[in-house]
């Protein structure tokens, strides 16, 4: 099994290669892959812990080579937000980064599951998407955006509220990965009631989690630890799918289309990545009507995704 991370040396990628170096099955292949000088070091300072996981770093040059027979490469290379910043500035700068890399998956693994972090998700999925269909290598089944962090997330702020352990809470989040586009369905935690006010604050706060953290860390960008948490989670479950293990997760993908052209929802994985889109189940009134109004913006942010590959 070989594991590409590509951006491995930023807040995210050295959270999450130092996880997956941890986590990983033994004789894994951790590959990677930085424009920053300091990616070799990265993988040198890795490579020192004691497991059974082969850690080898990549610079600027030499991204052909870290994708190269990858079984799953993992996406958090690109800007991050700063205060005062939507996701969706981010566009500019991002959109041609998760554009070269997809072009490189293509040809050096376009069999690999591929698991974009770098925002906006809703319109980076959509380019990775349309860069693989160009070429002939689209399968919805083996492209995620990843929005594991929001599940997490509201996991921890239900069991804070709720004086339960968060480890033991299951909060299904659908949608996509921006602020009302986010949608918790607190209607469906099992064994815990809310009021409505605790509804609409505790949706609020699972929305804004993003900018809570980038206006706490004041200029010194976004969420890097969670994420690398939240992100080596989901590589472990696309590792146990591959392994013939039926696991459940929250992702953003390309489903039925039934509410937009990527959607995310529970899945279940396996060895080609999706291996059944999950029913999201029956809605409340209020969550009803937030789905309702935030499927404009969604929709917009994937068609923006979809012009970009056109013409460019
Ligand atoms: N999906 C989510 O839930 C989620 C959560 C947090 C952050 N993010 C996003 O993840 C991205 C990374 O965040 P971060 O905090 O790690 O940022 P960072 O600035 O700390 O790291 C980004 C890394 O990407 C590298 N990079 C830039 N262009 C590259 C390219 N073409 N090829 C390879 N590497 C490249 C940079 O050199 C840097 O090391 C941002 O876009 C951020 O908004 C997403
Ligand atoms: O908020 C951000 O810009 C980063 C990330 O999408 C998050 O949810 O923390």
């Amino acid at each position: 099994m070989k594991v590409a991370v590509l951006g491995a040396a930023g807040g995210i990628g050295q959270a999450l290669s130092l996880l997956l170096k941890l986590d990983l099955p033994a004789g894994t292949d951790l590959a990677l892959y930085d424009l920053a000088p300091v990616t070799p070091g990265v993988a040198v300072d890795l490579s020192h812990i004691p497991t059974a996981v082969k850690v080898t770093g990549f610079g600027k040059e030499d991204l052909n080579k870290a994708l190269v027979g990858a079984d799953i490469v993992m996406i958090p290379a690109g800007m991050p937000r700063k205060p005062g910043m939507d996701r969706s500035d981010l566009f500019n700068i991002n959109a041609g980064v998760v554009k070269t890399l997809a072009e490189a998956i293509v040809q050096q693994c376009p069999k690999a599951l591929v698991g974009i972090i770098t925002n906006p998700v809703n319109t980076t999925v959509a380019i990775a998407a349309d860069v693989f269909k160009k070429a002939g290598t689209y399968d919805p089944r083996r492209l995620f955006g990843v929005t594991t962090l929001d599940v997490i997330r509201a996991e921890t702020f239900v069991g804070e509220l709720k004086g339960k352990n968060p480890t033991e809470v299951a909060v299904p989040v659908i949608g996509g990965h921006s602020g009302t586009t986010i949608l918790p369905l607190l209607s469906q935690v099992a064994g815990v009631s809310f009021t409505d006010e605790e509804v609409a604050s505790l949706t609020h706060r699972i929305q804004n989690a993003g900018t809570e953290v980038v206006e706490a860390k004041a200029g010194g960008g976004s969420a890097t630890l969670s994420m690398g948490q939240a992100a080596a989670r989901f590589c472990i479950s696309l590792i146990k799918g591959l392994q013939g293990e039926a696991v459940t997760e929250y992702a953003y993908v390309e489903g039925n289309g039934e509410h937009a052209r990527f959607f995310a929802q529970p899945i279940t994985l396996g060895k080609n990545g999706v291996e059944a889109l999950l029913p999201i189940g029956t809605l409340s009134a209020y969550e009803q009507k937030a789905m309702n109004d935030m499927l404009g913006t969604l929709k917009a942010d994937i068609t923006l995704g979809e012009e970009f590959v056109k013409n460019n």
